[in-house]
This record gives structure tokens, C-alpha cells and sequence, in this order.
């Protein structure tokens, strides 16, 4: 079985060493369709080999087609089936990253705090229970509003930089306790640099954003949430219960993961503060089915995450059990999210895994591979697709001018509202504001790929 393994590895390595034909070969349907039509669209279509098809295409070929561990191999290799070859990897990353993680739930906690002490009063003076309760008094309606705003950008500026390796620009939490209800300076700041960016019609004065944020849509997107929240505040006042799109079923948000472990925790705090934002009735979570680039997140990933955050002890053995108790105390939470309600839980989160997510196809690509996650996704009220890979599908991995329209980088994929939130780890970069590339590259010569810029890019 290991000699398979190798076996498969070893011709993988050779075929591409030679420049082989791709393609035909994967164990996968879904990436050999993929790769098909790379082959197709290319230009001259006889290169339809290792060296000849896109960096995109023959990148996520590798993992398709290496997978012993994907369904038609393990049904081959029983004992094969659900293993995850990179866990050793995945459980170390965890184990150094207790901190961070503590200090995201710290956050978290004092958000939560700030969104629930308005609808507190509203509730008893109106008399309602429940988690995601919406405040219908008029009181405290204009500080509920600001907290759920506060808690949104909150949200996307933690699961943004949960996207970065090593979180060093990750904002501590300090002084939000005080300015509760009042945008941090971190997220003012980077709403404002942004802004200038945007704003600056002459290429020679643009700033670099102090926030690292070089494409900050984080405002539009609180605008466009705002939207749900009131819609969904509607439907309660209406009919007692949430009613989103016309489904019958509630607003739902989608995210599309990207790593496991600290991205994943980072991930599910915006999940959180989304549901009690008011935001949002349900979050649909999107892992991998297989193993996929060593750190995306498979729903065991999920699990051995829910089950380290509610363990007393934190892993790694660097931080106090004191400060792993907002990290317990979300999880809690996480975990009835996750139960369905027939088994005491809210059932607000589910967890999907669509063979499409582990293929080289572009995000454009999908009503034409993968209609049905296409009809699914478009069910959605907003979709947020998470990390670099997804951001390289969404824009094709094309060589853009900086400043194209992240709108027509798309080439017509929109199932939903989106967003993007994405650190730069690639050179593929659109919606930038006139001469901040140039801007960029004074400043950091590696801007595209260092992992220290970020983008909260939508089209809304
Ligand atoms: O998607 P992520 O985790 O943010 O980044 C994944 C990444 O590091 O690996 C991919 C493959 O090399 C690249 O697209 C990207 O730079």
C-alpha cells in the first residue's frame, strides 16, 4: 500500500520532469474535466502537457491526481480511507498557535458583549428570548447597529488575517472594551487609508494604507450585511423566525474555507459574530472532500478543531488554561451550532464539501463543471471565499493590469453577492487604486507574495 503511494508519486514526478501529456489520468472525474478544458481553451491546444497547460492547471492537477486517499483509491485501500497524510503537519501549526487564538477569543468575547448588552435591554423590555433575537425597541436599535457594524468588520478583519501565516499584523483587542461601541482605531484606520487610496486621482500621492489592507471593501460589505440584518429583523418582527432570499429558509451566509487550524478558528469567529450580529439565520462552512495543499480543512479537521478548543488544558503547553476560557466558551457555542436541532443544537452551521473546491478549475469554470454547487451557491445570500488559492480560481489567475475591476476579473462568476478575503501570496492582484502597484513596490518589493498585504475585495 505505502509502495503504491510512492509508486503513484514517483511516476507523478517523472511525467512532469519530462513534460508528459496531462491529463486522463487523475482519480478524480471532476479535475480530469477540469483539466480538459484547460487543455481546450488554450491557445495553441496541442500543449496539453505538463509544461504546455496554465501554472493553475497542472499546481492542482498534482494533489488530485496524487490522492490515494480520495474515494476511488480507498475504496481500492480500505484502510486508506479518511486518512489525512498531513495531520502531523496540521497538529503542530495548532499547537503554536494557542495564542493567537486566545487573543482572537478575547476579542470575540468583548464583541459579543458589546452586540449583546443593547439587545439585552430591548429583550426585556419586549420580553424575548433566545440567542439571535433582534432588537425591536427603538432605544437601543442606533448602538445595536453600530455594535453589529463593529462586530462585522471585526469579523472579516480577523478571518482576513487569519489567512497570514503568522499573524503578526493581527490586531490585539486592546481598548475595544472601552470603545465598545465605536469602530477600533485599527478598523478605522484601515476603512480611512483605503479610502485615500481610492480617492487619490493623482498616481504620484498615493499612500501605501498604513492597515496593510490594499483593497479595503469592508464598509460595502457592512453595508450589504446591514441589508440582511434589517431584512431578517423584518422577517422576525413579521413571522417570529428569519426569512432570507425567497428560500423559506432564513439569510445564509457561505464560506469558502481555506487552512485549518488557526485560519479555520479565525474563520469561525466571523461565522460566530455574523449569527450574533444578526447577520445571518445560518452559515453554510465549505471544506475539502480530500487532502488538499497539506492545510485545507477537511471536516476532520473541523472536529479535532472543536475538540483542542474545548479541552482544558490549551495545546502547545505556552498559554495559561486562564486564557484558553474564552476559546472554551466559544466553542460551547461552535458546537451547538454545529448539532442539529433535533439533537439539542441550533443547527445554525453545516458543513459541505463539493469535489469541484479540489480541481484546477477556475471559479468561472463551475455553472459549466459543477452546475449543481452553482444552483447551491446561488441559494446563498453572500459568499465568502477565503485565502489565495480561491483568490487565483476567482480571478483566473490572470495576469490583469492591477487596476482592472475585480468584477470583470470574475468573467461572469457571480452565484451570489461575494467577497474575497485574501492575503497576497500570488501575483495576481485586480481592483487596485491608480499607482498604488507603484506604490506598493517602493515599499515592499515582494508585496505580491510576502503575505503581508491583504485585500477585503467584494462584488456586492
Ligand atoms: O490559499 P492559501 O492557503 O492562502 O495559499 C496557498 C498558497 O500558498 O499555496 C498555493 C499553491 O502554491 C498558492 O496559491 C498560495 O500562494
Amino acid at each position: 500500500m505505502i509502495q503504491d503511494v510512492e509508486a503513484e508519486t514517483a511516476r507523478l514526478v517523472g511525467a512532469a520532469a519530462a513534460n508528459d501529456g496531462l491529463g486522463g489520468e487523475a482519480l478524480l472525474d471532476a479535475a480530469n474535466a477540469a483539466v480538459e478544458l484547460a487543455a481546450a481553451r488554450q491557445p495553441a491546444p496541442a500543449s496539453r502537457t505538463w509544461l504546455g497547460l496554465p501554472w493553475l492547471t497542472v499546481e492542482c492537477y498534482i494533489p488530485c491526481n496524487s490522492s490515494v486517499f480520495a474515494p476511488p483509491s480507498a475504496q481500492r485501500h480500505p484502510s486508506l480511507a479518511g486518512l489525512d497524510p498531513f495531520r502531523r503537519q496540521k497538529d503542530a501549526a495548532w499547537g503554536k498557535s494557542a495564542g493567537a487564538a486566545a487573543d482572537m477569543a478575547a476579542e470575540v468575547q468583548m464583541l459579543l458583549r458589546a452586540l449583546h448588552s443593547p439587545a439585552d435591554h430591548v429583550r426585556a423590555a419586549d420580553g424575548q428570548q433566545g440567542p439571535h433575537q433582534q432588537p425591536t425597541g427603538g432605544i437601543d436599535a442606533a448602538s445595536a447597529t453600530a455594535a453589529a457594524r463593529l462586530a462585522v468588520l471585526a469579523g472579516l478583519r480577523i478571518a482576513l488575517w487569519g489567512n497570514k501565516a503568522d499573524l503578526s499584523l493581527l490586531a490585539g483587542a486592546a481598548g475595544l472594551e472601552e470603545h465598545h461601541l465605536a469602530a477600533p482605531p485599527e478598523v478605522a484606520a484601515a476603512v480611512g487609508a483605503s479610502t485615500a487610496a481610492a480617492d487619490a486621482a493623482d498616481a504620484s500621492t498615493v499612500a501605501v494604507p498604513a492597515s496593510h489592507i490594499i483593497v479595503d471593501e469592508g464598509e460595502a460589505v457592512w453595508e450589504a450585511m446591514a441589508s440582511l440584518r434589517a431584512r431578517r429583523a423584518a422577517s422576525v418582527g413579521d413571522r417570529g423566525d428569519g426569512d432570507g432570499n425567497g428560500d423559506g429558509d432564513g439569510v445564509r451566509v457561505d464560506i469558502v474555507l481555506d487552512n485549518s487550524g488557526l485560519e479555520l478558528f479565525a474563520d469561525l469567529c466571523l461565522a460566530d459574530l455574523l449569527l450574533e450580529a444578526g447577520v445571518a439565520d445560518r452559515v453554510v462552512l465549505h471544506g475539502k472532500a480530500i487532502p488538499w495543499f497539506v492545510s485545507d480543512t477537511l471536516r476532520g479537521d473541523l472536529e479535532g478543531l472543536l475538540g483542542s478548543c474545548e479541552a482544558s488544558q490549551p495545546p502547545g503547553g505556552q498559554v495559561p488554561a486562564a486564557a484558553w476560557e474564552p476559546v472554551r466558551a466559544l466553542a460551547a457555542r461552535w458546537r451547538r451550532h454545529l448539532a442539529p436541532t433535533s439533537a439539542g443544537g441550533t443547527g445554525a452551521w453545516s458543513w459541505a464539501a463539493h469535489s469541484f473546491w479540489t480541481t484546477p478549475a477556475p471559479f468561472a469554470w463551475m455553472s459549466e463543471l459543477a452546475p449543481e454547487l452553482y444552483n447551491d451557491l446561488s441559494g446563498s445570500d453572500l459568499v465568502i471565499f477565503k485565502g489565495d488559492l480561491n483568490y487565483r480560481k476567482l480571478t483566473h489567475d490572470c495576469r490583469w493590469p492591477h487596476t482592472t475591476p475585480f468584477v470583470e476579473s470574475l468573467q461572469g462568476f457571480r452565484p451570489a453577492p461575494l467577497v474575497a478575503l485574501r492575503t497576497l501570496k500570488a501575483d495576481v492582484a485586480v481592483g487596485l487604486a491608480p499607482g498604488l502597484d507603484s506604490a506598493l513596490d517602493a515599499a515592499d518589493a515582494d508585496w505580491l507574495v510576502d503575505g503581508k498585504w491583504g485585500m477585503v475585495q467584494a462584488a456586492l
